[in-house]
């Protein structure tokens, strides 16, 4: 079984890295193209996996064609590829594109997974939405949907919901990592130095996840409770934070995500 990969940007070689990490696909079952040589080549160089000289040809010799240029590109590339499409699963990761829409240029009915991941895939603690369409069964699906399951979590969504999933957790990494800096900076303020200080607050973001994961009962708001000592540090930080408007500022950022 071979994939393809058209775009060989942050997000397909997150992908990449995470299913090598998995040994889902050999590195030379892995097919590379993107615009610039300069761009796929060294990746191709430095995780052995197989550079091809266009998207044709990754179409071709693969049964997995996963497509993850840019937005703009897409329907450009798909018009390209769509005549070597016969027999093969499509997976888009292409965040504003519906099946519908991709079938539409396609013209034919083959196997598609549209698929939302996030760039923690790279470390296979990602979290995907996934969508198909009704040609995709079998083990077709099986093979599709394990290369995500292997790279962390799936969450089948409508694809009505594809927006706030990708606001959420497409690119909430950004708005996670911006806060881990935020806290690891105050660190830095009061005389931490800024690798202990990014250690102690990712470490800290990483034991509430667990904690919310694997509560039967708690919700967040419960744990910010039990943190919150009567008269205490805490409920005065959180105060001001709230003061200076930290969970309105959080939902105008999803706000203006979902807008986008
Ligand atoms: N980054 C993320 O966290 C997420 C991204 N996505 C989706 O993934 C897709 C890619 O995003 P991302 O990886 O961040 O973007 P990048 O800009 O990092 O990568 C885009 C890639 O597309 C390639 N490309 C552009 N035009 C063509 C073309 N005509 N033929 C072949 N390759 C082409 C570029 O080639 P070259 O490098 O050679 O110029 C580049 O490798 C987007 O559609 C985005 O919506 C979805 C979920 C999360
Ligand atoms: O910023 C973007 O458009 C993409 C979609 C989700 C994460 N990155």
């Amino acid at each position: 079984m071979k994939i393809g990969f058209i775009g060989v940007g942050e997000m397909a070689q997150a992908i990449i890295k995470g299913l090598i990490n998995a040994n889902q696909f050999d590195p030379s079952d892995i097919y590379v193209h993107s615009t610039h040589q300069t761009t796929y080549e060294p990746f191709a160089k430095e995780t052995g996996v197989v550079a091809v000289d266009s998207n044709i040809e990754v179409a071709k010799q693969t049964d997995i064609v996963v497509l993850a240029v840019i937005p703009n590109a897409a329907v450009v590339v798909l018009n390209e590829i769509k005549s070597q499409l016969a027999d093969k699963t499509l997976i888009s990761i292409i965040g504003s594109l519906s099946v519908t829409e991709i079938e539409n240029v396609i013209g034919t009915s083959i196997p598609i997974l549209r698929a939302l991941p996030n760039i923690n895939v790279e470390g296979n603690v990602g979290m995907t939405a996934l969508a198909d369409n009704d040609a995709l069964i079998g083990d077709k699906k099986a093979v599709a949907v394990k290369t995500f399951e292997v790279l962390g979590e799936v969450s089948w969504q409508q694809e009505s919901k594809f927006a706030i999933f990708s606001a959420i957790a497409g690119s909430g990494p950004a708005y996670v990592d911006f806060f881990i800096d935020a806290l690891s900076r105050a660190g830095v303020k009061y005389g931490l130095t800024k690798k202990e200080a990014t250690e102690i607050a990712a470490m800290t973001l990483q034991g509430s996840s667990h904690m919310v994961l694997n509560s039967k009962n708690q919700t967040p708001m419960d744990f910010v409770d039990a943190v919150c000592s009567p008269g205490g540090s805490t409920v005065a930080g959180l105060l001001a934070m709230e003061e200076a408007g930290f969970m309105n500022s959080v939902i105008k950022g999803i706000d203006a995500t979902v807008n986008r």
